[in-house]
C-alpha cells in the first residue's frame, strides 16, 4: 500500500491551473524526486500535501486515510515533516534549541537532547549545537531544518529544494545523507540539481504545467524524449 495518494489532485489560481488532475502513489520506504521546469507546480502540489492550501478538487491519502480535510498540524503529528524553500528557522536561538523545540512535539525530559544529538550527528551539525541559527550560513541552516524535521521521526519527509545554496562539498554529503535516512523514512525531494535527482530518487515523476507528463526510473527519465523537451533540454 502507498504511504500517501492523491487523486485527481487540482488546484486553480485565479484562472490558473497550477496542479492539475494528479494521481500519485509513493509507496512507504521509496525515495521520489519530484521535477519539472520553473513553474511546473512542485511547490503548489507538496503545498496541498501538507495542507498548507486546500485543493480545489481531488483528494490526497495518507496511510490509507483520506486527510483533504485534515489541517496541516494533524498531518504534522501523523508523520508527516517537511521543509520548504524559505528557511523557517528561529535566528535569534541556537542550533540546539531550533532542534529541540521540533523534538519537543514527540518526546520529554531527557530524551530531548538524546534526539538533538542523534539529528545534528546525521545532518553534520553536531559541531554547532551553540552556535546562533541566524549566523549560520544559508546552506547550514538548509541543514538546521533537515535536522528539525527529523526531530520528529516523520514517516514522511518532504524536501523543498534542499540544496539550493549549499557548496559543492555540502551537496555531496546530502546525498548520502538522503540515502541513509531513506531506511528509515519515505522522502519526497522537490530538487532543480540534477545529480542529486539522478543519483538518490529510486523513482523521478515529472510534473510539467500542473500534470504528470512522465514517471520511471532514473534512466528511464533520462531516456524520454517528452522530458528532454520540456525540462532536460535535447540532453
Ligand atoms: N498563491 C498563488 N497565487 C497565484 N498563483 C500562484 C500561487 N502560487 C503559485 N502560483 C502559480 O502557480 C504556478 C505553479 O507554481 P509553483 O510555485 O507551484 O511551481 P514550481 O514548479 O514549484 O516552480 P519553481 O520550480 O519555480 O519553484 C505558477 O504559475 C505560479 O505563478
Amino acid at each position: 500500500m502507498s504511504l500517501l495518494s492523491t487523486r485527481g489532485l487540482s488546484k486553480n489560481f485565479d484562472g490558473l491551473q497550477a496542479v492539475s488532475n494528479v494521481d500519485f502513489d509513493l509507496p512507504e520506504g521509496q525515495i521520489r524526486a519530484l521535477i519539472g521546469p520553473n513553474g511546473a507546480g512542485k511547490t503548489t502540489f507538496v503545498s496541498l500535501l501538507c495542507g498548507r492550501i486546500t485543493p480545489s478538487s481531488g483528494s490526497v491519502s495518507f496511510d490509507g486515510r483520506d486527510i483533504s480535510k485534515l489541517p496541516a498540524h494533524k498531518r504534522i503529528n501523523l508523520g508527516m515533516a517537511y521543509t520548504f524553500q524559505i528557511t523557517s528557522v528561529f535566528a535569534n536561538l541556537s542550533v540546539s534549541e531550533n532542534v529541540s523545540l521540533a523534538a519537543r512535539k514527540r518526546v520529554r525530559g531527557p530524551s530531548v537532547m538524546t534526539v538533538v544529538q542523534q539529528v545534528l550527528d546525521k545532518v553534520g551539525l553536531a559541531d554547532r549545537l551553540d552556535q546562533i541559527a541566524g549566523d549560520l550560513s544559508y546552506g547550514h541552516q538548509r541543514l538546521l531544518e533537515i535536522a528539525m524535521g527529523l526531530a520528529q521521526a516523520p514517516r514522511l519527509l518532504i524536501l523543498d529544494e534542499p540544496t539550493q545554496g549549499l557548496a559543492d562539498s555540502e551537496i555531496t554529503a546530502f546525498k548520502s545523507l538522503i540515502r541513509d535516512l531513506s531506511s528509515t523514512t519515505t522522502i519526497l525531494l522537490i530538487e532543480h540539481n540534477m545529480s542529486v535527482v539522478m543519483e538518490t530518487a529510486d523513482i523521478i515523476t515529472v510534473l510539467n504545467f500542473g500534470e504528470v507528463l512522465a514517471e520511471g526510473s532514473p534512466a528511464e527519465i533520462h531516456a524520454n524524449a517528452e522530458v528532454q523537451t520540456a525540462y532536460l533540454g535535447t540532453g
